[in-house]
This record gives C-alpha cells, sequence and structure tokens, in this order.
C-alpha cells in the first residue's frame, strides 16, 4: 500500500469491477463536471455519523441500514423514495421500542447505483453482451448500445442523488418524521397484516407516551427529537472515477471526505488488500463499511480492519458480514474472538441478504424469508454467545409491494415472484416482510437489554 495517499492514488492499483469506458476523452469531461459540481453531503454530518456509530460499536445504539439493491433512472419518483423512507421509519420506531436504545438509521440511497457483478458477460438466447453494472454505468436493456459504459451516466445519477437527498431531508426535517405521525407511515400494503396489526398496537402504545409527554411539557415545538429525525445516505464505493470527482478537502478539518454520501462501504468482491478500493477509501474520513463473507479469515480481517482504520477510531469501522445461514454459526465466531482479542472496535452489523441469493425454479433471482431469518437469529446468537454486541443490520428493501423474496407471513410464493418482480439486480425485502424482520430484530434486542440488566444486577451483588 502506498504511504502517501491521494484521491488518485487508487488509480495506481490493480482494479477490480469498475469499467473501462471507451470513450475516455468523455469520461474525463464528466468527472471535471462532477468535481465543480456541489457536494452532496457536507463533512460535519459524516462526522455526526460517525460520532453515532462509536456509540453502536461501544454497545449503547443500533444501526438500521437498508434501502434498494440498485437505484435505477427509470423509477426515480417521489413516492418511491418516501415509501422506503416510510417504511424504514416503521422498522427504526419498532427497533427502538425493543431495544430501548438509539437507532442510527442509513439509506441504501441517493446514490447506491452501482453493481459489482459475479461475471463480466450475459447470455440470453446465444447472444452474449457485457453485463449490467448499474444506472451509473450502463443500461439494463439487452443491447449491444445500451451495453457500453457510458460517463454521462454519472452526470445523470449525480442530479438523480441531489434530488433524492432533497427529499429525504425534507422528510427527516420537515415535520414528516414528526413521531406525532406515527400511525401515517403505514403503507396501504402493510395493513391488515400481522405485522400491521402488531405496529398499530405499539403506534397506539406511543401516541399515549407521547400524550404523556406532551402534559409535561415535551411537545413537537419544545423537543427537536420528537419533531425531527436523522437520516444518513450510503452507498457501496464501486466506481472509483465518481466517487474521486466528489471527494473533497473539509475546510474545518483539513481532511478529505467523499462527499458522495456520509457513509461509504467496499463490497465483498472489491475488498481485496493491495487493491484500489481500499487504497481509495483509506484516504477519506467519512465512516466506512466493507462486506465481509464466509471466505473471510481472522488475519485478514485484522489486517483490512488496520489498514481502513490504523487508529482505531470508534466509529469509522463497520464490518457487514454476509456469511449465509448456514455458514454464519461456523464461521462467525471465531472472527469475533480474533478482533475481540486485538482490541479493535468496530461496527458488526448483519447482512442476511447476500448470502442467501437463490435461483428459483421459474428462473428469478430470490431469497427465502427463511433462510434470512435464520441469518440474523444466528448474528444476534453468536454476538451473545462472544459477549459482543450485535450492533446492526443492512437489508436490501423498498416501501413498494414487490415480489422478489419468497416467503413472509403474508407468504410471496415461487409461483407468484413473477407478479411485481421490479428490481434491476437482486431480490428485495417488501414493506412487509421487512417490518416482519424489524419487529424480530427487536425481540433479539429486548433479550439483550434485559440479560444485560440481569448481568448488572448480579455485577452490583
Ligand atoms: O447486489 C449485489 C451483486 O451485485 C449481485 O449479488 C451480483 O449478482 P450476480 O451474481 O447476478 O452478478
Ligand atoms: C453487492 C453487494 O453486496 P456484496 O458485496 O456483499 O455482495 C451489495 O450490498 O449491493
Amino acid at each position: 500500500m502506498a504511504d502517501v495517499w491521494t484521491p488518485d492514488s487508487w488509480r495506481t492499483k490493480t482494479l477490480h469491477q469498475v469499467p473501462s469506458y471507451p470513450d475516455q476523452a468523455k469520461l474525463a469531461q464528466a468527472e471535471e463536471s462532477l468535481s465543480l459540481s456541489p457536494p452532496l453531503v457536507f463533512a460535519g454530518e459524516a462526522r455526526r455519523l460517525k460520532s453515532a456509530l462509536a456509540k453502536v460499536a461501544d454497545g449503547k445504539a443500533f444501526l438500521l441500514q437498508g434501502g434498494d439493491c440498485a437505484e435505477s433512472f427509470a423509477e426515480f419518483r417521489a413516492n418511491n423514495i418516501r415509501d422506503t423512507f416510510r417504511v424504514m421509519l416503521q422498522m427504526a420506531v419498532v427497533l427502538t421500542y425493543g431495544a430501548a436504545m438509539p437507532v442510527v438509521k442509513v439509506g441504501r440511497m441517493a446514490g447506491q447505483f452501482a453493481k459489482p457483478r459475479s461475471a463480466d458477460n450475459e447470455t440470453i438466447d446465444g447472444v452474449t453482451l457485457p453485463s449490467y453494472r448499474g444506472d451509473i454505468i450502463n443500461g439494463i436493456e439487452f443491447t449491444p448500445e445500451a451495453r457500453i459504459p457510458d460517463p454521462d451516466r454519472m452526470l445523470r445519477a449525480y442530479n438523480q442523488s441531489a434530488s433524492t437527498l432533497n427529499l429525504l431531508r425534507a422528510f427527516a426535517q420537515g415535520g414528516y418524521a414528526d413521531l406525532h405521525k406515527v400511525h401515517q407511515w403505514t403503507l396501504g400494503c402493510v395493513e391488515g397484516s400481522l405485522q400491521g396489526k402488531l405496529y398499530q398496537e405499539m403506534a397506539n402504545r406511543l401516541s399515549e407516551t407521547l400524550a404523556f409527554m406532551e402534559a409535561c411539557g415535551m411537545t413537537s415545538e419544545t423537543t427537536p427529537q420528537i419533531r425531527e429525525t436523522e437520516f444518513f445516505t450510503s452507498h457501496e464505493a464501486l466506481l472509483l472515477p465518481y466517487e474521486q470527482a466528489l471527494t473533497r478537502v473539509d475546510s474545518t478539518s483539513g481532511d478529505w471526505y467523499d462527499c458522495s454520501a456520509h457513509m461509504l462501504w467496499i463490497g465483498e468482491r472489491t475488498r481485496q488488500l493491495d487493491a484500489g478500493h481500499v487504497e481509495f477509501l483509506r484516504g477519506v474520513k467519512n465512516p466506512i463499511g466493507f462486506k465481509a463473507g464466509p471466505g473471510m479469515s481472522g488475519d485478514d480481517l485484522l489486517k483490512l480492519i488496520d489498514a481502513l482504520n490504523p487508529e482505531n477510531e470508534p466509529g469509522r469501522l463497520t464490518v457487514i458480514t454476509r456469511m449465509g445461514a448456514e455458514k454464519i454459526e461456523e464461521k462467525l465466531p471465531a472472527l469475533v474472538r480474533h478482533i475481540q482479542r486485538e482490541g479493535r472496535s468496530v461496527v458488526w452489523s448483519c447482512d442476511p441478504m447476500h448470502a442467501n441469493t437463490v435461483k428459483a425454479t421459474t428462473g428469478y433471482k430470490t431469497r427465502e424469508f427463511d433462510r434470512i431469518l435464520a441469518e440474523v437469529r444466528a448474528f444476534f446468537a453468536v454476538h451473545k454467545a462472544e459477549g459482543s454486541h450485535a450492533g446492526g443490520v443492512h437489508f436490501e428493501m423498498t416501501g413498494q409491494d414487490v415480489t422478489e423474496c419468497v416467503g413472509g407471513m403474508r407468504a410471496v410464493t415461487e409461483a407468484r415472484l413473477g407478479d411485481r418482480y421490479h428490481t434491476h439486480c437482486d431480490p428485495r425485502l417488501n414493506a412487509n416482510q421487512a417490518l416482519e424482520l424489524a419487529f424480530l430484530i427487536a425481540d433479539q434486542l429486548k433479550t439483550e437489554r434485559l440479560n444485560g440488566q440481569a448481568m448488572q444486577r448480579v455485577i452490583a451483588g
């Protein structure tokens, strides 16, 4: 790894999953245009998220990270943004209730466009074309023209991210997220389901509490925590020309921040220690994460942690494990032990989506809700056994009533996958499935909290 980091030092490294643009002059123009455009987030916000994540690392808060697998130009609608935001709010309320601790909300939104792929090419009916890599790179249409990487797509993704972020900020701070509106966040597709009913009951209890607090003088006007919420954005920092172009020096601290999102992560396919993505992210001061799949050894994990967070700063690093329901109990304990033994501070988060992808007999890429649940349950069990904090979850989900993952209480069956299968890449949880998971996690967090209290009583004698 080069000693001196610069925003472009990644260019001297091996690159995985970054496209070669045939039109280099157009690429340079797009990068120039982005580098002259306003940042999407500012450094102070990224620092606030880092402080919030430091509390997660310390066992005093919980991270909820979720949103689209791949944002797309075609699905860019205010209602889609609002509905995903609503489900995130609902999940956060459910989790806050269970955990009795703050929930840090981070969307896979306003920038989650680029996708790493398992194969470079795709073949349909004997025709082979380059794979689709997300709307920021090429088009999903199966034509030779659409699949050519086009640098102008970066500008469109930037503009869409700016509008999305603008709306998210308005929702989070403009009154929509006021806790008095807890009943109104319910989506039509959730009404009448068991999780919808559970949510209504919890919302009723919350309303009573708010009425009590109001009687004590704490209202939306007096208490910003009731009136508004903090909502952060994140995406996989895959397309490095785009990330570099949005990287700026913060005038307050003199440090570099990638201002395309508050938090960035490195994917499972691009976390090689000596390659470009690790090189780029080690130099920006945002809170960052990386995915850890079942092939990760304790030593590899430690090396990556030390490369990305040499000062062991709490909140800087989130390890997003994605082991698969079958492997997590075998693989995760050793990693947790190793990191505890070496005294590193990380947020442990569970992505139960990416190692549980299967192909349905109908040909659709899907995930079984039961396996997602099983990975989440095992994640909590392992952390409980190792005495560490199960810090967060990371989901691909949407507020839309899609049929992409099979199972759940309002079961999506394999035969119905085709009804509303809209994802541009991987299958997402729909609103009902996401809320069902939130209730399960809330139960786990409640158990963790009550066990902790019991332990405190024993220690106190
Ligand atoms: O979302 C993540 C990846 O891009 C995705 O799982 C890769 O999918 P593929 O195996 O279809 O390329
Ligand atoms: C590609 C992703 O995940 P992973 O790197 O874990 O496969 C993702 O989260 O979109």
